[in-house]
């Protein structure tokens, strides 16, 4: 595993409670120098608590802090070295966007040419350069957290914490940003710790995901391990799609479907019976882009689940809905319970 000087962050028996209700319950985790780590879970999972608990604007009842070596679990939110970016940023309206990236510089009285050469160099990596004269009322969502990054950066802080940056932007810009946060990451290195309730953004920038439920851990790694070994069954619901086929869930893209038994088979897979082919009936064929969803009815079990398959493969099918296919799961997950962390 990952020694401990490459572990820039590191919570162990983290626990918050507030009133009744534990918000993180004994929550470890280890966070590697320079990655982009997501913490992904449901509404309410502790994800916000985690992140403002490495911050330090949530105190832990019991359990420990550790940034770049040292314990800060009691040190205040001022003294960790951190930058924090917001759903909802609160800039300086009266401040230009200039002013406002410049601002953590200039309260640690830094000289006006280093102040200047930093701002320069931030606003062209966020792509603020033509809107330094600008007050915040006349950016975009988008540019406006970019604004908040370049802000958060402008102190070369050891990391870098986002609780949902692109949460109140529409679903293009926030594709749009998270592309060019991952190229950010990539340039600056900075430890990034990035809490979302979205599966697509966590899976499109993260190096690592660790998903959380009910205030605990359920798995943690990279998110193709996660995506095809998930720990269990919750891990593999909330990462990716699923479709449950007779009891067992497998992701929609592994359902082959096929207009007789013999093609629902890949090549050399044996018999329609040994290899489980299913008779299911076409509900309704949904156009996706470049992948159709295909919503069937499982004849034996009445279960409504749905495949996805290419545009191509939809084509050659031709399928319509009332038509009777056969169907098979062509991969089903290797749940990897034996590597998760333990669980109550
Ligand atoms: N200051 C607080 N007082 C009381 N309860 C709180 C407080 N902060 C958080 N909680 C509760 O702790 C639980 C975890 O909250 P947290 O914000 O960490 O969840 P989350 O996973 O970030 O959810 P979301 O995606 O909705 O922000 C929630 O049930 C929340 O209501």
């Amino acid at each position: 595993m990952t020694s401990s000087d490459s572990i820039e962050i590191s919570v162990s028996g983290a626990n918050k409670r507030f009133g009744d209700f534990a918000a993180l319950d004994d929550v470890s985790i280890d966070i590697p120098k320079g990655s982009l780590t997501a913490l992904l879970g449901p509404s309410g999972s502790g994800k916000s608590t985690l992140l403002r608990s490495i911050a330090g604007l949530e105190q832990l009842d019991s359990g420990s802090v550790v940034i770049a070596g040292k314990d800060v679990t009691t040190v205040t939110p001022q003294k960790r070295d951190i930058g924090f970016v917001f759903q909802h940023y609160a800039a300086f309206k009266h401040l230009t966007v200039r002013k406002n990236v410049a601002f953590g510089l200039e309260i640690r009285k830094k000289s006006k040419k280093e102040i200047d050469d930093k701002v320069d160099e931030l606003l062209e990596i966020v792509g603020l350069s033509g809107f330094q004269s600008r007050y915040p009322s006349q950016l975009s969502g988008g540019q406006r957290q970019r604004m908040a990054l370049a802000r958060a950066l402008a102190v070369d802080p050891q990391v870098l914490l986002l609780d949902e940056p692109f949460g109140a932007l529409d679903a293009r810009v926030r594709a749009d940003l998270r592309t060019w946060l991952r190229r950010l990451h990539d340039d600056v290195h900075v430890t990034t710790v990035l809490v979302t309730h979205d599966q697509q953004e966590a899976l499109d920038v993260a190096d690592r995901i660790a998903v959380l439920n009910k205030g605990r851990i359920e798995q943690i790694g990279e998110p193709r391990d996660l995506y095809d070994r998930p720990a269990n069954n919750f891990v593999m619901s909330f990462l990716g799609e699923v479709s449950k086929l007779n009891g067992q869930l497998v992701r929609p893209h592994d359902i082959r479907v096929g207009r007789t038994p013999d093609l629902a088979l890949a090549e050399h897979e044996g018999t329609a019976e040994s290899a489980g082919v299913l008779r299911a009936r076409v509900e309704r064929v949904v156009h996706l882009g470049f992948e159709v969803r295909i919503e069937l009815l499982n004849a034996a079990t009445g279960e409504l689940f749905f495949a996805q398959i290419t545009r191509g493969d939809n084509e050659a099918l031709g399928l319509q809905g009332g038509e009777t296919v056969f169907v098979r799961a062509t991969r089903v997950p290797h749940i990897a319970a034996a590597e998760a962390p333990v669980l109550a």
